[in-house]
């Protein structure tokens, strides 16, 4: 199914949580909500849920109407933290649970059920899990048959909130290629909430930027990331230096208040001064995974900033230690004239480079 959000709002007391939310996003995408905490994301999800009611704005299914349906007509699976499995029932029978609770007119049989949710398991590859209960489980195996409990009903859209925000890093990184690939297997439109950067970015199809309760940008993964429609987007979306006053070229200045952006990978280092270049002094050097991170402070203002290498970079530039001298090369800063004050948001990225 298709989900159309057409100026949509909801207010907690006087709060904004959501703030005339327009979003359309086709059948069987992939999409991440992803924003800082309290940009109104889980509410947005919960408005499409049906678990929360919009003060204004309609949203609409397959183009249909279904802002005053309830959760049961909405045909949506759902993953959330505060549901999480019952405890005191068996794997089967909490995967079995949505079929059961059916209304005995469209309730499947006992054996269909029992069809249905072993090929489920299979699906989520616990098949050996069904006779056990949740407190026997990992987190991720829990985390992955609520998926399946969620997919019960089938679903036509899923919507999953946070669902692997309590594991760790390595479980967390499988799940999300195991997502990934049975949602191309089942091809269900999915909405999922992150506040991480690198979770939306690889695995959503669409990534929709939140901030403030709106949205700052919607699009592919390498849209947002390499054409960000504003300074809030290109500093969520990975490490980011960030410069005022004298520290941005003149040419760039708008005024006093512009700020100029620049990502740590591409900060150019060499020992040889350019035209463009800055002297900076080697403060600190660790390697993270494939990348050196050299931390330094440059001479002609004292920002602080962090660049990234590449280790077959590093290799040709290093060994570098702490005190030593550089040359940096911003050419790639870029400033957005949203930054400019008193003035309108818009979603220009203005210049690109000196
Ligand atoms: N039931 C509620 N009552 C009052 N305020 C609420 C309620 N639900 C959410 N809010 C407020 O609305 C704002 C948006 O909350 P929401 O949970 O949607 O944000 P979020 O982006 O999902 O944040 P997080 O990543 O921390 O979960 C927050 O300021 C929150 O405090």
């Amino acid at each position: 199914m298709s989900i159309s959000i057409n100026s949509v709002s909801k207010a907690f007391g006087l709060y904004p949580a959501v703030n005339n939310v327009s979003l359309t996003i086709p059948k069987g995408d992939f999409a991440a909500l992803l924003g800082p905490s309290g940009s109104g994301k889980t509410t947005l999800l919960r408005l499409i849920a049906g678990l929360e009611n919009p003060n204004q704005g309609r949203i609409l299914f397959n183009g249909i109407d279904y802002t005053d349906k309830s959760v049961k007509e909405r045909k949506v699976g759902f993953v959330f933290q505060q549901y999480a499995l019952f405890k005191h029932m068996t794997i089967f029978e909490n995967v079995a649970f949505g079929l059961k609770v059916r209304p005995r007119k469209s309730r499947p049989s006992k054996q269909q059920i029992h069809e249905k949710v072993f090929e489920l398991l299979k699906l989520v590859q616990l098949e050996n899990t069904a006779a056990r209960y949740p407190a026997q489980l990992s987190g991720g195996q829990r985390q992955r048959i609520a998926l399946a409990r969620a997919l019960a009903v089938e679903p036509e859209v899923l919507l999953l909130d946070e669902p692997f925000g309590a594991l760790d890093a390595k479980v967390r990184q499988e799940l999300r290629l195991w997502l990934r690939e049975l949602h191309q297997k089942l091809n269900i439109t999915t909405v999922f909430v992150t506040h991480d950067q690198e979770e939306a970015l690889e695995m959503a199809d669409t990534i929709v930027v939140m901030n403030h309760g709106q949205i700052e940008q919607i699009g592919s993964p390498e849209k947002v990331y390499n054409d960000p429609a504003n300074s809030f987007v290109y500093s969520f979306l990975g490490r980011v230096n960030e410069f005022r006053g004298d520290s941005i070229p003149q040419e760039l200045r708008l005024n006093e208040e512009t700020a100029g952006y620049i990502r740590p990978h591409e900060i150019v280092l060499s020992r040889t001064a350019l035209d463009t270049s800055s002297p900076s002094e080697v403060i600190h050097v660790h390697t993270v995974g494939s990348a050196v991170r050299v931390e330094l402070k440059r001479l002609d203002t004292d920002d602080i900033l962090e660049a990234e290498l590449s280790t077959e970079k590093y290799r040709q530039i290093g060994p570098l230690i702490k005190g030593e001298m550089l040359y940096a090369d911003f050419s790639r800063m870029v400033i957005f004239d949203d930054d400019r004050p008193n003035q309108a948001k818009v979603s220009n990225k203005i210049v690109t480079a000196l």
